[in-house]
């Protein structure tokens, strides 16, 4: 039975002056909510990845500029803009990987600097309408990303993803879950590889979880397993998200997706890249200019066991992203459809499609 679940990751609270959340740390033990209201509370849940994946990430920097607008006090609107920036900086430290809290946070201050200008509780109260638009418009492109990307696929196929771009990744439907989704939806029986994604595990408590309640047919397996079961012929397409693409199709996503992507190439198997054109950077012009967060090295050494899980004092090394080369995209699904290389040309021409019809 197909039962997505039925609750948004990240939304408004009815009264307007929280960001409700599940908390996916609590997560797939328990499906807990949580009431981000003051500024310090939305960057402490995005660097602790209370509410993580880019789409997520940026209907939360959404909200969380707005709200925070709520608090300016200004009598003018220099004065105004002014604080807002401060706190746009604020905000735009939290993580430096996920391009949709900068692209976000910029939607959000644009719109801010085209209002007629009015009492600051007004302006912060136009923001927050504006953020429900970026929520309301993360769903409807997720769902044409499942439609473009189910045109790619089997009935019966074996897939492969790493990390979680799922439901928990954005409002509702997901990136590179999101065609799985809309196959579930039409009678499609896939059968879904999760891999586990050490080191934070995102694999094995997220995408796992949310499969398995939608009722598809779920494994999980360490990512270190990735080859066998391509080599064994389990797996005939791989679909991962995406936290920046850069202007030459190169993509920054969780840390062993370059892997799985050299993997898929091997065995001949077809690599997608799903992602919104909120995603994509343009000012990247290559991977190389993709910043990598760097994590504390103990979510490697005693995160998730009881007992340390290295020796003392051992040197950790813990890029949260890496980048995988253009050349071993097989193609990047988004919104305006399906972008194979060269990305130079078709890049480009997925944003002109935006122009003339936005979704
Ligand atoms: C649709 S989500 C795409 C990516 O954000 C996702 O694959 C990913 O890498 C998330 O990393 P995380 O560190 O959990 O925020």
């Amino acid at each position: 039975m197909h039962r997505r679940l039925d609750y948004r990751t990240v939304t408004l609270r009815e009264d307007g002056r929280a960001i409700r959340i599940i908390d996916q740390t609590r997560l797939p033990q328990q499906v807990v909510f949580c009431d981000l209201e003051t500024q310090e509370q939305i960057r402490h849940a995005i660097y602790t990845l209370q509410v993580r994946g880019a789409p997520a990430i940026g209907v939360t920097a959404a909200y969380g500029l707005a709200l925070a607008a709520g608090e300016i006090d200004a009598r003018d609107r220099d004065g105004f803009m002014g604080q807002l920036a401060d706190k746009k900086a604020y905000l735009a430290a939290a993580r430096p990987t996920a391009v949709n809290l900068f692209w976000a946070l910029d939607e959000m201050e644009t719109f801010a600097a085209g209002l007629r200008y009015r009492d600051p509780k007004q302006m912060a109260a136009d923001m927050l309408q504006r953020a429900r638009e970026v929520e309301a418009q993360d769903v409807r492109v997720c769902r044409r990303i499942g439609e473009n990307g189910l045109a790619l696929l089997q009935d019966g196929w074996g897939i492969l993803t790493h990390c979680n771009a799922g439901q928990l990744a954005a409002v509702l439907y997901g990136t590179a879950l999101a065609p799985v989704y809309a196959g579930a939806e039409r009678g499609y029986t896939f059968h879904m590889y999760c891999d586990e994604t050490r080191p934070l595990l995102q694999g094995a408590r997220l995408t796992a979880f949310e499969m398995r309640a939608a009722g598809i047919d779920t494994t999980l397996l360490c990512d270190n397993m990735a080859a066998t079961a391509m080599a064994r012929g389990d797996i005939q397409a791989v679909l991962v998200g995406a936290d920046r693409i850069a202007a030459n199709g190169d993509t920054a996503n969780k840390i062993g997706t370059l892997g799985v992507a050299i993997l898929a190439q091997h065995y001949g198997i077809p690599f997608y890249v799903c992602a919104p054109l909120s995603t994509f950077d343009p000012c990247c012009e290559s991977g190389a200019d993709i910043t990598i967060e760097q994590r504390p090295g103990t979510e490697i050494s005693e995160m998730w066991y009881k007992q340390p899980m290295a020796p003392a004092g051992v040197k950790l090394y813990n890029p949260a992203f890496d980048v995988t080369p253009a050349a071993l995209i097989t193609g990047i699904v988004s919104e305006y459809g399906v972008a194979r290389a060269p990305y130079t040309h078709s890049i480009p021409a997925l944003f002109a499609a935006r122009k003339r019809q936005p979704v």
